[in-house]
């Protein structure tokens, strides 16, 4: 038996990371042989259930190699351990930990293996990188982001299986980075000793950079390759630079072929991004590609209302409202606006009303308003839609004339507070119902159709500048 457990640790300690053989394999102890059965204690009740779930079969496999025999192996706590165990009163992990979820430590017995398994835990959490903040439970969902979300929820209970790699496109400050870090925590949580890495492009090229100069590629290959999941964000960030694109590649196919997961998120999907290999677009597609949309009105509300709760501060349906109608463009920018409402409504003690926050807001609203005429729209959808400008206000009525015309009618009405019968007058003299009738219509559309949602916000952008 002694014979055997040195080879097998032996075998282990080649095949794990010096900080997993430490942690789950050293501490265990080879009880006994009798009529082939190999039982091995762990210390504890946590290491035990970790060790039967990660590393049982490995352990099995080396013993009936060692004895040539179907081998039972079974692990027990260790009896020492339980004629000792008293009741604990150690801290508990750190709050970010508890955040995320992390381990259940209640069963542990010893508090300073205790103390000693939250720190490893942390160390991995901060080498990889994962903001523990950005959660599931944190990222409030609507249309504009249920696929992305369910495809995320997905990879995250199926890493390596079910979309490898998940491509998550869409515009700034949509949460696109919020849901791959949320993947990344549930699996710490489902798994404290996984290896993976959240990394933002900008990161990858300056490590390639080093890497480089340093002579260092082996180590860097080593590395990225032997992850469990690979997160990189905004890849457009590659465009261009062909040496970090080529060892991009190398991770990408080393990881893939040892279904390791890969997620990748972009400004835009695959085949539009520019200054990027051929070889690496085809396989960002190859998995499943989503996009993240701007949030719809209900949506931006439902995110100021969570916020503001998460501040603790009950924010009124109305003004959740006021704010989500007039601030459109992503939620980093409800977010930024949210923050100087609460820091104003302190700071002059006084409740957030309507009133408040149009003074907390002034300047980003001045500046949403001030750009905006009429004049600007048909001219930016005109240019948009490749239609001339007079087409706006001519009574020319052929579909791809009279789609943009619509749509400008709608901006019209969404960005700038001119009345019905104004923007009609702009528009050619036309009647105030047939822009009310452009306006519904546009609306029912962006609500429908994720496509006419993604157009519009794109617009919008343009106009806001
Ligand atoms: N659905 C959501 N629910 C809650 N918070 C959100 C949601 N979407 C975005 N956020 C928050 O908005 C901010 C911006 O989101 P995030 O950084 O994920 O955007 P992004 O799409 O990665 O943008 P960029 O392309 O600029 O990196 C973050 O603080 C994030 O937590």
């Amino acid at each position: 038996m002694e014979n055997f457990w040195q080879a097998c640790s032996a075998k282990l300690e080649q095949e794990l990371t010096p900080q997993q053989f430490s942690a789950w394999i050293k501490p265990l102890v080879p009880l006994d042989f009798e009529d082939g059965c190999l039982r091995i204690a762990a210390p504890n009740r946590f290491k035990l259930d970790w060790v039967k779930t990660q590393f049982a079969s490995r352990i099995t496999a080396l013993a009936a190699e060692h004895w040539e025999q179907p081998i039972d192996v079974q692990f027990v706590l260790d009896p020492r351990t339980n004629a000792v165990r008293k009741p604990v009163s150690a801290p508990m992990p750190s709050p970010s930990l508890a955040m995320a979820g992390g381990t259940d430590y209640a069963d542990m017995p010893d508090p300073i293996e205790r103390v000693d398994i939250v720190l490893e835990e942390t160390k991995k959490r901060d080498q990889s990188k994962i903001n523990p903040a950005l959660t599931f439970d944190s990222f409030v969902t609507g249309k504009a982001n249920q696929l992305a979300r369910a495809a995320a929820i997905q990879v995250a209970n199926n890493p390596g299986i079910s979309y490898n790699p998940l491509f998550l496109y869409g515009g700034v400050g949509l949460g696109k980075t919020h849901l791959i870090h949320a993947i990344g925590n549930q699996l710490l949580q489902d798994n404290p000793n996984v290896r993976i890495r959240y990394i933002h492009a900008e990161q990858y090229v300056r490590d390639v950079v080093t890497a480089y100069q340093r002579k260092g590629f082996d180590d860097f290959k080593r590395y990225y390759h032997s992850l469990d999941m690979l997160l990189i964000d905004d890849i457009q960030f590659f465009a261009g630079k062909s040496r970090t694109q080529e060892e991009f590649f190398y991770a990408f196919e080393a990881l893939i072929a040892a279904k390791k997961q890969i997620i990748i998120t972009s400004d835009t999907y695959p085949k539009e991004i520019t200054g990027m290999d051929d070889r690496l677009i085809s396989r960002f597609d190859s998995g499943l590609t989503v996009a993240v949309e701007p949030p719809e009105l209900e949506m931006r509300v439902a995110i100021l209302l969570k916020k503001a709760a998460s501040e603790g501060v009950v924010l009124n349906d109305d003004v959740a409202f006021f704010v989500a109608k007039h601030l459109r463009s992503n939620v980093r920018e409800l977010e930024g606006a949210l923050r100087k409402i609460l820091a104003y409504s302190r700071f002059h003690d006084k409740d957030i009303t309507i009133d408040v926050v149009k003074e907390a807001l002034k300047d980003l609203l001045s500046v949403q308003n001030r750009q905006i005429s009429v004049e600007n729209i048909q001219k930016t959808v005109a240019d948009f839609f490749n239609i001339k400008v007079a087409d706006m206000y001519s009574k020319k009525r052929p579909a791809n004339i009279a789609r943009p015309r619509q749509i400008a009618m709608y901006l019209a009405k969404e960005l700038t507070q001119k009345s019905l019968p104004e923007i009609g007058e702009l528009f050619g003299g036309r009647d105030h119902t047939t822009v009310l009738h452009a306006v519904r219509k546009i609306a029912a559309d962006r609500s429908k159709n994720p496509e006419v949602n993604h157009e519009l916000h794109v617009l919008e952008q343009t106009l806001k500048g």
